[in-house]
């Protein structure tokens, strides 16, 4: 493996390695540096365009949200493949690696509740791969509070709101002990927002392509929770709604009102950038078109010179053959055939061949050689009308060429009207393949009644439909739509190929037209956000917004909370990424006043991104006597292996309960 360099020095042997393995983001660093040595997205992304892999996020389109492959799901590693291949990276960073063996003592994250596959991958790699020393699991959340002293942090009591990429976690802490039974996991986080407001602005704006970088900017820059979500979407609307709406709610909430800041909306300008290719690029272009058209060229030539051999070859063997049997009536179609294709005879040597019997009356014809005749007569027709159908095709492209050629402007006119007609036809294709994929539309229903019909033996009893065995034939039909896609698809790229060539301005009267039917004349280039804004963010509170039937933070807290010293109320500690949030603090606050009498008090943690990192690097570095205490050695994993629940150490940061 290439992280092994012989020339890493040996003088930080016993330093620990610290991973905190994030859903988004891997923090990697040695226990003796200031901050993680090595930040990476957790993502490989295969590149289209090269097979070069990589997770540099600079490059990312918005793909990245559909081809990304992730060790983690729902915060577990699942993936195996994938994590090894970070860890190469991070331990190639760290240099870690020497004689095939990373000689470190290795500080690991794990979520809440975590799987025992997902254990296994990660300490199997570490100890398989790396032939690590010793191990110690321990808790993202737990760490992310640890400040530096383990017997003040065993007195604490608080609850921990871990807001993460994909989950998050509300964790109540009493006396120093997790309750284990109170913790409550919401299955979504920072990626999920992301993602919605990813598709609600490029729903809107389907003529423009946001990439990964640009996202991820509004996303962190413009988006904020809403203090209170109602009177912001009136107040998007305007005034007047907001006041009427205002005007209906208590006097209790109008008390908010003026510690409510209101998000205005803002409109974010995208200039569309037209390809500007220079001479040089389009003469390399032209170039390189010339030298693949000759390479092509040649290519065709060898292999007609190849078959022409071959066939040659063949005509001589057949010949010979004939001479031993020269009634053979097989070996004569079959010669004649060859010299047909070798253009030592003419076609008509061949048709005279194939329909030797048309000529001949019927009287003088057996009654097989009947049958033949009339088969010959059909297959004559059919090829006739075959070639008038070649000469016609061969005109129209004389005319349109012609055409294209006299009246370029009507030409160009025709193709669009052309390219405009195969637009509707995929549109429609594609709105009855939706309506054909929901099994409970009303086509659907009646398009399986007909082929049950069509299907039934017995007309009087049908009960098509009801196993999925009938729908595979279903779904046979439907390839046929599939197929006639494919081909629109084809030529509408053709098509538009040459309309590019043709017309300078074809991209933007595209662009145009898209823009009409989506945006009523709107300007094209710019994106404005408004509801956006705090729709996405709302999802932490209002969990269905994106399909998860869950129960939001405030709820979350509450049944975390529920039975436990009320003091854990005044100790809310928001960490993880999430906590970054504009206005997180500020709606839970409002929300846990309006729930509860006691005091409330609610801080972020000094740094929620790296705060589980440097929790880790404070334990490493202040209690370092106690790691091989509460690590798996690489001994007890030759002796016990993953199996048994003996090999894992329960330690504060632990997630083993008794
Ligand atoms: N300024 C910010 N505003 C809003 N969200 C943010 C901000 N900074 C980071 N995030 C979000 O925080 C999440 C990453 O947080 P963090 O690094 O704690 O997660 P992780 O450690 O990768 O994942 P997990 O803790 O779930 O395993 C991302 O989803 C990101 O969108």
């Amino acid at each position: 493996m290439n992280y092994m360099r012989d020339n890493y020095t040996s003088a930080k042997n016993d330093v620990p390695i610290l991973i905190d393995y994030g859903a988004s983001t891997i923090k990697a660093g040695y226990a003796t540096s200031q901050t993680p040595d090595v930040v990476i997205r957790s993502y490989i992304n295969k590149f289209k365009d090269s097979n070069t892999q990589s997770n540099q996020i600079a490059q990312w389109d918005t793909d990245v949200f559909k081809n990304y492959r992730s060790p983690f799901e729902k915060n577990l590693i699942q993936h195996s493949g994938a994590l090894e291949q970070l860890n190469d990276f991070v331990f190639e960073r760290l240099q870690a690696g020497k004689h095939g063996r990373v000689n470190h003592p290795i500080i690991l994250t794990e979520c809440f509740a975590t799987t025992d596959l997902a254990r296994m991958i990660v300490l199997e790699q570490m100890f398989e791969c790396y032939q690590v020393p010793n191990v110690m699991l321990g808790v993202d959340a737990l760490f992310s509070v640890f400040q530096d002293d383990l017997e003040a942090y065993l007195k604490q009591t608080q609850l921990i709101v871990h807001l993460g990429d994909q989950t998050v976690h509300v964790v109540p802490i009493v006396n120093g002990q997790v309750i284990y039974s109170n913790i409550k996991r919401l299955n979504l986080g920072g990626l999920n927002s992301l993602k919605y407001f990813y598709q609600t602005i490029q729903l809107r704006h389907p003529h423009l392509k946001f990439t990964y970088p640009q996202i991820d900017y509004w996303h962190k820059q413009y988006t904020s929770v809403a203090i209170d979500y109602q009177l912001q979407l009136r107040y998007f609307q305007g005034p007047q709604q907001y006041y009427g709406y205002r005007d209906q709610i208590s006097e209790q909430n109008r008390f908010h009102d003026d510690q409510l800041q209101f998000l205005d909306p803002i409109y974010i300008d995208i200039p569309i950038v037209q390809k500007i290719v220079s001479a040089e690029d389009l003469k390399r272009k032209d170039e390189n078109r010339q030298r693949m058209k000759v390479r092509l060229q040649e290519s065709i030539q060898q292999s007609r010179i190849n078959k022409k051999s071959q066939l040659e070859q063949q005509l001589v063997a057949l010949q010979q053959e004939l001479e031993a049997d020269l009634n053979n009536e097989e070996l004569k179609k079959k010669i004649t055939t060859l010299q047909v294709k070798l253009g030592l005879a003419p076609k008509e040597a061949l048709d005279e061949l194939k329909y030797n019997l048309l000529n001949v009356p019927d009287d003088k014809l057996t009654p097989s050689q009947l049958n033949q005749k009339r088969y010959q007569k059909v297959m004559y027709e059919q090829a006739l009308m075959k070639k008038q159908k070649n000469q016609e095709f061969k005109q129209l492209q004389k005319d349109a060429n012609k055409f294209k050629l006299e009246e370029p402007e009507k030409y160009l006119q025709m193709l669009y009207e052309k390219r405009d007609r195969i637009v509707l036809q995929i549109q429609e294709r594609k709105k009855l393949q939706q309506e054909m994929n929901s099994r409970n539309s009303r086509f659907n229903q009646k398009r399986i009644q007909t082929l049950a019909y069509l299907g039934a033996d017995d007309k009087a009893e049908d009960d098509f439909g009801k196993d999925d065995k009938d729908w595979e034939i279903y779904r046979s039909v439907t390839k046929e739509i599939d197929s006639a896609d494919e081909k629109s698809k084809y030529k509408l790229q053709e098509l538009e190929q040459e309309l590019k060539d043709l017309d300078p301005d074809f991209e933007i009267k595209i662009l145009k037209s898209i823009a009409n039917i989506h945006q009523l004349g709107m300007n094209l280039s710019q994106v404005p956000l408004s509801v956006d804004r705090v729709r996405c963010q709302e999802i932490y509170f209002q969990p269905s917004l994106i399909g998860v039937e869950q129960q939001g933070l405030v709820d979350m807290i509450k049944l975390s909370s529920k039975g436990l010293d009320k003091l854990l109320l005044q100790n809310i500690i928001l960490t993880g990424g999430g906590a970054k949030t504009q206005g997180i603090m500020q709606r839970l606050q409002k929300d846990l006043i309006s729930e509860y009498d006691c005091p409330i008090a609610i801080k972020i943690a000094t740094d929620p991104v790296f705060g589980t990192w440097l929790g880790m690097k404070n334990f490493a570095n202040k209690h370092s006597n106690m790691l091989s205490q509460f690590s798996i050695s690489i001994d007890d994993y030759n002796e016990i292996g993953t199996q048994k629940w003996e090999i894992f150490k329960q330690h504060p940061f632990s997630n083993i309960v008794d």
